[in-house]
C-alpha cells in the first residue's frame, strides 16, 4: 500500500477527473451520486486510513485552539529532523523561536510501534466578508492520518501523548514572567486587568547563593519532592502546593532565594503588594487570576498587614466591641469590606489552591516573631528558612562566583573573623566586588573585604559598649531615684 499522502493525491485527481467528465458528458445527477456512494464503499475497503483534523481556531469568537498549539510545539520538538521544509516562529509569550514543520510539509510518527502520518494544511476561505478575527480568512490545519485498526490508539492515548508532550514543550520554550498586582482602582478600566507582568530574568541560582550548603541541599530536596509529587499529592488528599516563610536580617538573601526558586522550578513569580489590596473580595480576584506553575510571593508580610500579634490583640478587644453593636449577618459583609488576616488565611488553604496546577507561595519577614501563628503554622507555611548572617562556608561560595578562587592564604584570617562577626551575604558581596580601583585583583578584593569586617567588628563593639553604658546609666537613676522616694517617705 502506497503512503497515505500518495494515496489520498492520486483519488483527490480521480473524482476531479470523473466530476469533469460527468459534467462534459452531461450524467444526470442521481446517477452520479449513487457512482459516488458505490465509489465511497469500495474506497474505505482499498484505501484503510482515517483523518482527524485539527484547525488552528475555533468557536464562535476564534479562540486558538490549544490542542493545535500544543500539536505545533509536539511536532516541533519529536518531528522537526524528519521534514525538509520547517518554519521558525516567535510565538507570543515565547524567548526562543519555535521550529516547525511548514506548510503543506508531511511528517511521520511512531507511537508503541504504530505510524501516523501528520499534514500541516493551510485553507484559504473564498468569502469577501471582512473579519476581525484572525483565522477567518487563512485556517491552518493538521490532518493526523492513521490506519483504522489503530483508531482506538489515536483517539484514546496519542491525542493525550501529544497534550502531554507539547505542553511541556511550550513550558521550556515559554518566557517566564514577573508579574506585579496592579491596584483595584484600575481594574474597571476595559484595557487593565489584575496583574501586569514583565520577563523574569533575574540571574540568581542556587549555585550563585550563598548559603549552608546542607541547608541548600534539603531545601532542592524538598522542592523536587513537589515538583514531582502530584500523584502523591492526590494520593494523601492534598491540594498541590507549598508554603515557605524566609525569615533573616536583611541582605541575607531572602528575595535571592525567591529567585533560585523560580529558576529552578522554571515557575512564574506573582508578587503580591499586600498594601495594594483593600478587602477580601479582591485578594479572592487576585488569586483566582493566578495560573499553575507560579509562586505567589508576599515580601515584608509582617510590614503589610495588621498580621502581628500584638496589633490583633489589640484590635481583638476593639472588634469584639464593635461586633456586639452588629446586627446578625452584617459581620461576615464587613469582613469582605475590608483585608483580614483571615480572609488571607482563607486563600493560602482555601478551595482557590486546588485549581490549576501546582502553587507555592513564599512569606518573606525580618522579624519571624511578630507573625500570628495562625500564619505560619506548618500545613500553610510548610517549611521555614532561616537566612543567617554570612558563614565561612557561604563566604566561599561567594569567593567562587565573584572571584573564581576556591583557595586563598587570605581565607584563615576570613574564616576568624566571620566567626566573630556578623555580618551579611550582602555587605561579603559588596567587599568582594571587583572594581577598577582594586585592579580586579584577587588579593586586593580579600584585603578590602577583611578591611570592611574588621570596621564591622569595632563598629559592634563601640555599640554594645554604649548599650552597656546607657544600661548602667538607666540603672544608676533608676537607684537614685528610688533613694529620693526613700527620702520623700521619710519627711512624710
Ligand atoms: N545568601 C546570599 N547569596 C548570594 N548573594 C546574596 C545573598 N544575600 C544577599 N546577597 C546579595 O545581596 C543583595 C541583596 O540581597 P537580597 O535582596 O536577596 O536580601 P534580602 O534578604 O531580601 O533583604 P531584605 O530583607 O532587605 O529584603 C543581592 O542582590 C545579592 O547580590
Ligand atoms: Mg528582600
Amino acid at each position: 500500500m502506497a503512503e497515505p499522502w500518495a494515496a489520498t493525491s492520486a483519488i483527490g485527481t480521480f473524482i476531479v477527473l470523473l466530476i469533469t467528465m460527468a459534467r462534459n458528458l452531461n450524467i444526470p445527477f442521481p446517477l452520479m451520486d449513487l457512482f459516488m456512494t458505490f465509489f465511497r464503499k469500495v474506497l474505505s475497503v482499498v484505501y484503510p486510513y482515517e483523518q482527524i483534523t485539527i484547525n488552528d481556531y475555533r468557536g464562535e469568537y476564534m479562540q486558538r485552539d490549544e490542542l493545535y498549539t500544543t500539536a505545533e510545539a509536539y511536532l516541533s520538538s519529536v518531528c522537526t529532523s524528519r521534514a525538509r521544509k520547517l518554519k521558525a516562529e516567535l510565538g507570543k509569550g515565547c524567548d526562543r523561536p519555535l521550529v516547525t514543520i511548514d506548510d503543506n510539509e508531511e511528517v511521520t510518527d511512531t507511537f508503541r510501534g504504530t505510524k501516523v502520518w501528520w499534514y500541516s494544511r493551510k485553507r484559504t476561505s473564498n468569502s469577501s466578508v471582512i473579519s476581525f478575527y484572525p483565522g477567518n480568512e487563512e485556517c491552518k490545519y493538521y490532518c493526523l492520518t492513521f490506519h483504522k485498526g489503530h483508531r482506538q490508539l489515536v483517539e484514546g492515548e496519542y491525542l493525550n501523548h501529544i497534550l502531554k508532550e507539547g505542553r511541556a514543550a511550550l513550558l521550556c520554550n515559554r518566557q517566564r514572567k514577573l508579574f506585579t498586582n496592579n491596584p483595584s482602582s484600575s481594574w474597571y478600566n476595559y484595557r487593565s486587568s489584575v496583574w501586569s507582568h514583565v520577563a523574569f530574568e533575574h540571574p540568581a541560582t542556587f549555585d550563585t547563593l550563598a548559603m549552608d550548603p546542607e541547608k541548600k541541599a534539603a531545601i532542592i530536596d524538598d522542592l523536587v519532592t513537589f515538583r514531582e509529587g502530584k500523584e502523591y499529592y492526590q494520593k494523601i488528599g492534598k491540594a498541590w502546593k507549598r508554603g515557605y516563610l524566609l525569615y533573616g536580617p536583611p541582605g541575607t538573601g531572602k528575595s535571592s532565594m525567591i529567585s533560585a526558586i523560580a529558576n529552578f522550578l522554571e515557575y512564574d513569580v506573582y508578587d503580591l503588594e499586600l498594601t495594594a489590596v483593600k478587602t477580601n473580595t479582591e485578594l479572592r480576584k487576585i488569586f483566582i487570576e493566578t495560573t499553575g506553575k507560579s509562586i505567589i510571593v508576599i515580601e515584608d508580610i509582617d510590614c503589610t498587614l495588621e498580621l502581628t500579634n500584638k496589633r490583633k490583640e489589640k484590635k481583638k478587644e476593639k472588634d469584639d466591641k464593635e461586633k456586639e453593636k452588629l446586627l446578625p449577618g452584617q459581620e461576615e459583609k464587613d469582613d469582605n469590606s475590608k483585608l483580614t488576616l483571615s480572609g488571607l488565611l482563607n486563600f493560602i488553604d482555601g478551595l482557590w489552591s486546588a485549581c490549576g496546577g501546582e502553587r507555592i507561595i513564599i512569606f518573606t519577614t525580618n522579624h519571624p516573631e511578630k507573625l500570628d501563628e495562625a500564619l505560619i503554622r506548618r500545613g500553610r507555611m510548610d517549611m521555614h528558612i532561616e537566612l543567617s548572617y554570612c558563614t565561612f562556608e557561604a563566604f566561599k561560595v561567594l569567593a567562587k562566583n565573584y572571584l573564581e578562587v576556591e583557595q586563598h592564604e587570605l581565607f584563615r584570617i576570613i574564616r576568624t573573623l566571620l566567626a566573630e562577626v556578623n555580618i551579611t551575604p550582602a555587605d561579603v558581596a559588596e567587599g568582594l566586588l571587583r572594581k577598577k580601583s582594586r585592579n580586579n585583583d584577587v588579593r586586593a578584593c580579600l584585603d578590602n573585604l577583611i578591611i570592611e569586617i574588621q570596621a564591622k567588628k569595632q563598629a559592634d563593639e563601640e555599640a554594645e559598649k554604649e548599650k552597656d553604658k546607657s544600661k548602667a546609666e538607666s540603672s544608676t537613676q533608676k537607684a537614685l531615684d528610688l533613694d529620693d522616694d526613700k527620702a520623700d517617705d521619710i519627711k512624710k
